[in-house]
């Protein structure tokens, strides 16, 4: 048997692949060349995998993606082969949910206006005047400033796609006492906290009930502006759209004319059909959206991660079992 990564890896962690593959032969070539001569007689593959490459190859069985996500990774040859192609899912999926309640926490409390305001040092509590909330009307009265701070105890958020990451927001929003809702095409539920996880045909529900509004699906043909103007109509006008799922699935011009026309109260963006958001779109400029540059993932466990789901996949091929993460490649996830 023989395995071949490419693009190289670092030393370390090709000692580490080689250690995994015990009696399997690993060739790690060093350009594309080199590349396309091993994977001739390759029999699992780690890294970028080309039309090029998959065409010169005669008995691949398995390839692991480097990446979650398979948008820019699939081809159509690829997709008809029968080998079995794995991905990175699930390796950020606490410090994504970590990301998400940052940016509900950040609405709740108007911490990213709190923010603007001390970069000019401003004292001016978001409602009103008073400098006392929850005193300044009297008993049993909500003053304005209280009304422009929300307690998350009254409030749903709603996750679109509940898998590994969707699972690990729906956990975390429960946990600060959130009434939580979530859709997938394959509902299953999140086990202690929703059980009745519903299917897409339910998704307009689960806007017009939703708070907050998170996208953790992928990129595929059914998601690619699935969030169109129509759709972002369904959400309550104050509410928050967060999408930590694909840039494409939200059309960014309809957003942007649903934030500036007050369909609903904001947005927090961690990925963006352009990527770099370009320096002069309107949304770097609006107090009502929280802009992050695809980092909701960054966190200094992720390369360790990321090489144990490697070495443990590379440990079931040479046991003939299946590998964790398994994709379905007519699905894109
Ligand atoms: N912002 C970032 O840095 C990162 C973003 N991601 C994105 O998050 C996505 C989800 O990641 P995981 O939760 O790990 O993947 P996962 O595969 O565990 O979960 C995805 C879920 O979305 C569901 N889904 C598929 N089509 C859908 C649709 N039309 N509507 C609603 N739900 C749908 C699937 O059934 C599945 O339950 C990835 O595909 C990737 O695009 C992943 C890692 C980092
Ligand atoms: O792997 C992915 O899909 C990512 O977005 C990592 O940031």
């Amino acid at each position: 048997m023989k395995f071949v990564v490419f693009p190289p890896v670092d030393d370390r962690r090709l000692a580490a692949i080689r250690s995994a593959a015990g009696p399997m032969q690993v060739a790690a070539p060093a350009d594309a060349n080199a590349a396309l001569r091993e994977i001739v007689d390759a029999d699992a593959f780690f890294g970028k995998l080309t039309p090029d490459l998959l065409a010169a190859a005669t008995q691949l069985k398995w390839v692991q993606s480097p990446t979650a996500s398979l948008e820019h990774y699939l081809f159509p040859e690829l997709i008809e082969h029968p080998l079995r192609l794995s991905n990175m899912r699930g390796l950020f999926s606490d410090v994504i949910a970590d990301h998400v309640m940052g940016y509900v926490l950040c609405f709740a409390r108007q911490l990213h206006r709190y923010l603007r305001q001390q970069i000019n040092h401003t004292w001016s509590p978001i409602g009103g005047e008073q400098t006392r909330p929850g005193f300044a009307t009297g008993p049993g009265q909500v003053s304005p400033i209280d009304r422009a701070h929300q307690h998350l105890g009254d409030c749903t958020l709603g996750v679109v796609g509940v898998g590994h990451i969707g699972s690990e927001i729906v956990r975390r929003a429960a946990a600060f006492g959130m009434t939580v809702l979530g859709v997938d095409p394959y509902p299953r539920p999140v086990e202690g906290v929703l059980d009745d996880v519903w299917a897409l045909d339910r998704l307009d529900e689960l806007l017009a009930a939703s708070d907050y509004v998170v996208i953790a699906a992928p990129h595929t043909p059914e998601t690619e502006k699935l969030f169109d103007a129509q759709r972002i109509s369904w959400m309550k006008s104050s509410a928050v759209l967060i999408n930590i799922g694909r840039g494409i699935i939200v059309d960014l011009q309809d957003l942007t004319d649903a934030l500036e026309g007050n369909v609903i109260a904001g947005a927090a963006l961690d990925v963006f059909e352009t990527e770099p958001l370009p320096e002069d779109h309107p949304l770097w400029g609006m107090e009502n959206v929280i802009l992050t540059p695809h980092v909701a993932a960054a966190s200094p466990r992720v390369a360790e991660r990321h090489l144990d789901v490697l070495l443990e996949n590379i440990r079931r091929f040479v046991a003939g079992e299946e590998p964790t993460n398994l994709v379905d490649k007519t699905q894109w996830f």
